[in-house]
């Protein structure tokens, strides 16, 4: 094996920052797409993918998600919580004419982070959405003759040798995404760089059909053994319309009692209950996000 991190690439992209916030030294290898990078971990081409999971301003990053489903094996072992600073970046040739590029490539979590900017100072723009930040801010770097911009962070304005003609377009200040580590086998991945803030531990619930009041149920066997919940989504199962499976983050690691009790009484119920992780989570301060 000779690369044991992948991470969704090229260089520059957020992702590429989350991994190196993580891990030290340079075994690192960029994917064009989430799924690539994923089945690189489950054909063990690689020992982890890091990958953006969910932003605070954008929600879940369904591609990741849904695709974590589908690889069931695939196990969350780390989580690394980084704040989100999005900048508008044009080749320097164009830096005295920026206001008449015609199209801004990103990422579509990363455009629909700047809708505001987007809508009220660019109207007359279009937006073309690509695999990443970090490949819009290539493209930009590689096409000096066409009037393209590039949504992206200050990293991939410096490793494409571009310039930012509008630092921190993202709607709200208070951006960050939680990217995870995925690992084949469950295990608990610390980072010799970050401290430890918490743990969580991720399950995957499909409720028995036509039981009403069961998502109630749900919540009750969590609450009233006092475990406490940081997240809870629906997302669909794909098998049709109104049917959907619901994804909890608990704000605990996995212990002998609480956790299993309240996993049986759901299996008692007719839920299926999967565990998609129960790992450490990190907050990167993001100095290196400073322009
Ligand atoms: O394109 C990148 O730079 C990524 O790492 C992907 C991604 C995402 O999927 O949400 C990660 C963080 C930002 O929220 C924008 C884009």
């Amino acid at each position: 094996m000779a690369y044991k991190i992948g991470y969704l690439g090229p260089k520059g992209t957020f992702t590429k920052i989350a991994v190196d916030a993580i891990f030290n030294g340079d075994e690192k290898k960029g994917y064009t797409t989430i799924p690539e990078c994923m089945d690189a971990v489950e054909q063990e081409e690689i020992k982890y993918a890091v990958l953006p999971l969910e932003n605070a301003i954008e929600g879940t990053v369904n591609l990741t998600l849904d695709y974590l489903i589908e690889k069931k094996p695939l196990k969350i072992i780390s989580e690394v919580i980084v704040p989100i600073r999005q900048h508008l970046m044009v080749h320097p040739s164009h830096v005295k004419d920026w206001k008449n590029i015609e199209v801004i490539h990103s990422h579509p979590h990363a455009i629909a982070q700047c809708h505001h900017f987007l809508h009220e100072d660019m109207k007359q723009v279009r937006t073309e959405s690509v695999s990443s930040t970090g490949a819009a801010a290539k493209y930009v770097s590689e096409h000096p003759e066409l009037k393209v911009g590039a949504i992206a962070n200050h990293l991939a304005a410096e490793e494409y040798g571009l310039s930012i003609v509008k630092k921190d377009i993202h709607d709200f200040t208070n951006n960050h995404t939680r990217f995870v580590v995925l690992h084949k086998y469950a295990s608990e991945l610390f980072s010799k760089k970050l401290e430890v803030k918490g743990y969580k531990t991720t399950l995957m619930i499909t409720l028995p059909s036509d039981h009403p009041g069961a998502l109630h149920q749900v919540l009750s066997a969590f609450a009233w053994r006092k475990v406490n919940l940081s997240k809870i989504e629906s997302r669909p199962m794909k098998t049709g319309l109104g049917n959907y499976f619901f994804l909890i983050d608990i704000e605990q690691k996995m212990d002998d009692v609480l956790i299993p009790n309240a996993i049986a009484e759901l299996e008692s119920l007719g839920c299926s209950v999967e565990v998609l992780g129960s790992y450490p989570y990190f907050l990167f301060n993001g100095l290196s996000l400073q322009v």
